[in-house]
C-alpha cells in the first residue's frame, strides 16, 4: 500500500496589488490530507470535517485534479483521499486552492514524482476552475512552491519564487462568507490608464522590496487602487481594521484573496498579537464572531508528515 500524509497550508493571494498574480504560504490555518494509491481505477473524496464540502469527485477539487491526472497520464490506479478542513471554504485563505494543490501534490508522491512543479500548478488550477470559474494560481503557486511567489503567467505556466522576508503575518477571518466567484463578478472589466500606472508602481514595489529585503519599500507598496475599493464593501468594518493595524504599527496589509479575511503584515510578533486583538476587538463589538491567526510567512508550503510504501498491505 502507498499512503501519504500532508499539510497543506493557508495561502493571502493577491497581496493587495498585485490581483491573481501575488501570493503567499502561511503556516496557520492548513488542513490535513490523505492519499492512497488505490489498485482500481476509482476516485474516492472523504471529508473528515463539518464544511458539508460535496464528496462526489466532480464536484469536490481534489476530486476534477486527481481525474485530469488520472486521464493525461492514462492511469489504471485510483486515489483515496482523506480531508480534514481547517481552512474554511469561502474565507479567501485558499481553502480551494489547498485542496486542489495537496491533491496534485500528494498524487505526485505517489506515483513516484514524476512531474514537475509546473505542471502540478496546471492540474491543480482545474480545481480553481471549479471552485471560481477561473484558472488562477495565485493561492496555488505559493502552496506548492512556498514562500511568496510571482505568477508571470498562468498560460503558459511561469511561476517566479521570490524570496521569504521574515515578518510576522496577522489575519481575522470574519464570519461571514464571500465566494470568490461572486467577488469576481463585482471587478471592474476596464480600467483607467492612471490607475494601472499606480498599480504597476506598486507591484513592481513591492517585488522588489521583498527581493531585496527592504521592509519600508514592501510597506509602502501595500496598496490596491483597483480591487480594494471595490471588495471591500463586502467586508463589514475593513476600512477600519486596517486604519487601526496601522496605527498599532502594521506594514501594511488590505483583503486576503477575495475575502472577508483581512491581513497585515509585521514585523514582530507582538505586533502582531496587538493587531489580532484589535482585529477581534472590532468584531466582537458588532457581533460578528472572527476567528484570528498569527503567522509567519510559509517557506516550505505543502509539507510531507507521513509516507508509507508498504508493498506488503
Ligand atoms: N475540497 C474543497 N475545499 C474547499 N472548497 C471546495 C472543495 N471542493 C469544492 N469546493 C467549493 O469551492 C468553493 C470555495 O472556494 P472559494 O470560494 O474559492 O473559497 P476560498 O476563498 O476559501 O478558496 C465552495 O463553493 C466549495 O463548495
Ligand atoms: N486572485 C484571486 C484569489 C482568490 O483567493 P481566495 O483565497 O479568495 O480563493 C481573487 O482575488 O479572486
Amino acid at each position: 500500500m502507498k499512503k501519504i500524509k500532508i499539510k497543506v497550508p493557508a495561502t493571502v493571494a493577491n497581496l493587495v496589488c498585485g490581483f491573481d498574480i501575488l501570493g503567499m504560504a502561511i503556516h496557520e490555518p492548513y488542513d490535513e490530507m490523505e492519499l492512497k494509491l488505490l489498485d482500481s481505477p476509482e476516485i474516492i473524496i472523504r471529508h473528515e470535517d463539518h464544511f458539508g464540502l460535496p464528496e462526489n469527485p466532480s464536484q469536490n477539487v481534489a476530486g476534477v485534479v486527481l481525474q485530469n491526472i488520472q486521464q493525461h497520464l492514462k492511469l489504471t490506479k485510483g486515489f483515496e483521499v482523506t480531508i480534514r478542513k481547517h481552512i474554511k471554504p469561502g474565507s479567501g485563505l485558499g481553502s480551494s486552492a489547498a485542496s486542489a494543490a495537496g491533491a496534485a501534490f500528494g498524487a505526485n508522491v505517489l506515483l513516484g514524482n514524476i512531474l514537475s512543479n509546473e505542471e502540478l500548478v496546471h492540474f491543480a488550477m482545474f480545481g480553481e476552475e471549479l471552485a471560481s470559474g477561473v484558472r488562477h494560481a495565485d493561492n496555488i503557486a505559493p502552496c506548492i512552491y512556498g514562500g511568496i511567489t510571482l505568477v508571470k503567467s498562468s498560460s503558459p505556466i511561469d511561476i517566479i519564487p521570490l524570496s521569504t522576508p521574515n515578518l510576522f503575518v496577522a489575519a481575522v477571518h470574519p464570519q461571514v462568507e464571500v465566494k470568490t466567484s461572486d467577488a469576481r463578478q463585482i471587478l471592474k472589466k476596464n480600467i483607467l490608464l492612471k490607475d494601472a500606472v499606480e498599480q504597476w508602481g506598486n507591484i513592481a514595489g513591492l517585488v522588489a522590496g521583498i527581493l531585496k529585503n527592504d521592509i519600508p519599500l514592501i510597506g509602502r507598496s501595500l496598496n490596491d487602487v483597483l480591487i480594494e475599493p471595490i471588495r471591500s464593501i463586502l467586508i463589514p468594518k475593513f476600512d477600519e481594521i486596517k486604519m487601526k493595524s496601522l496605527e498599532a504599527g502594521a506594514l501594511g496589509g488590505g483583503i486576503s484573496g477575495s475575502g472577508p479575511s483581512i491581513f497585515m503584515l509585521a514585523e514582530t510578533k507582538e505586533t502582531a498579537e496587538r493587531i489580532t486583538q484589535l482585529m477581534k476587538s472590532v468584531y466582537d463589538e458588532i457581533e460578528i464572531e472572527s476567528f484570528v491567526y498569527i503567522s509567519k510567512i510559509n517557506p516550505a508550503g505543502i509539507e510531507i508528515v507521513e509516507e508509507i510504501n508498504d508493498e506488503n498491505q
